[in-house]
């Protein structure tokens, strides 16, 4: 049976829009064990301070010297619907094994939920979180993608969002939420490659929605200095996803809203909480890795 069946696809007004985000991990001198090939632990489906850290041990790779991987020091959860945190353990039951440890790499466009969603995969899988543009930005001591832009340019973020994941590429137990652009550059693929890539697909209209509620500033490819954020951010990611479909479309698995929405009886996206479309994602995880298991035997 598939296990989704009895998920609710919550309207946020009741669950995710009134909820506290989850924080972000942020990295300032060591990584979790976690990237070592310890088991995971089964840990209490809850983001935040309720979760207990993982022990910290230096990290391999020399980029990552000096970079830590740690849960915010604050009091905010997450809490999933019973349900979901039901399916939620479920399928990170049934992924864990397939997935041999191999990182998972969330590529989509810019405000596609990548962090937000990768972060309760990294949770129930018991792997640790990472997001690229910050690694980035720690790497050239730069605290927003915006200034690296300014400062210095796109190819030089560029290049350097190409080191951090040749750098990740190296490590294991991993979820990591990429720049939007970073499907664009092939090497950038040989490196995602040794892991599962998802893509998160999300229709334009609501992503500009979300972008437009917290504003274009930390966006430089959307950021523009008067006009409606809502109809400019359209345009712009309008665009970029036409340049950009054909490499979206290269990752192993697609999480498409449209169709989850339709999958649970709705024909809006904007109802779905990350958690449904978590669910979701592990799902296409499975269907992927089992039907190349499949191919292999
Ligand atoms: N399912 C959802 N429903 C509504 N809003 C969401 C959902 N998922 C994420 N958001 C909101 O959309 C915005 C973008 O989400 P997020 O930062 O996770 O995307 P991203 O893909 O990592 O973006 P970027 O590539 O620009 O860093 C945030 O304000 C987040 O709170
Ligand atoms: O879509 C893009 O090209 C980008 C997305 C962000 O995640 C950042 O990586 C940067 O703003 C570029």
């Amino acid at each position: 049976m598939d296990a989704s069946v009895g998920l609710r696809a919550t309207p946020r007004a009741s669950s995710w829009a009134g909820q506290h985000k989850p924080h972000g991990a942020f990295f300032s001198g060591r990584v979790p064990a976690s990237l070592t090939s310890e088991k995971p632990a089964q840990r209490p489906l809850v983001l935040g301070s309720g979760t207990p850290m993982r022990s910290m041990e230096p990290v391999r790779g020399a980029r990552f010297k000096g970079l830590c991987c740690k849960k915010s020091a604050g009091t905010e959860k997450v809490h999933y619907s019973a349900d979901e945190a039901l399916i939620l353990k479920q399928k990170a039951e049934d992924v864990l094994p397939c997935l041999n440890d191999r990182c998972v790499y969330l590529v989509g466009m810019m405000g596609s939920g990548k962090t937000t969603v990768g972060k309760i995969i990294a949770e129930v899988l018991g792997y640790s979180f990472f997001d690229s543009d910050k690694l980035v930005e720690q790497a050239v001591g730069i605290s927003s993608v915006a200034e690296i832009f300014q400062v210095h340019s796109e190819a030089f973020f560029r290049d350097n969002e190409s080191e951090v994941l040749r750098d990740l590429s190296s490590m294991h137990r991993l979820v990591v939420a990429t720049g939007g652009g970073a499907v664009i550059r092939p090497i950038n693929w040989s490196y995602m490659r040794k892991g599962l890539t998802i893509w998160l697909d999300v229709p334009l209209d609501a992503l500009a929605r979300r972008i437009a509620a917290v504003g274009t500033a930390s966006r430089p490819l959307l950021h523009q200095e008067s006009g409606d954020t809502y109809a400019k951010a359209y345009a712009k990611l309008t665009a970029l996803l036409e340049k950009r479909m054909d490499s979206y479309a290269n990752a192993d698995a697609r999480v498409s809203l449209e169709n989850v929405a339709f999958k649970h009886g709705h024909d809006d996206v904007n109802v779905l909480t990350p958690s449904a479309i978590a669910i979701e994602a592990l799902l296409k995880m499975e269907s992927f890795l089992t039907e190349k298991a499949m191919v292999r035997n």
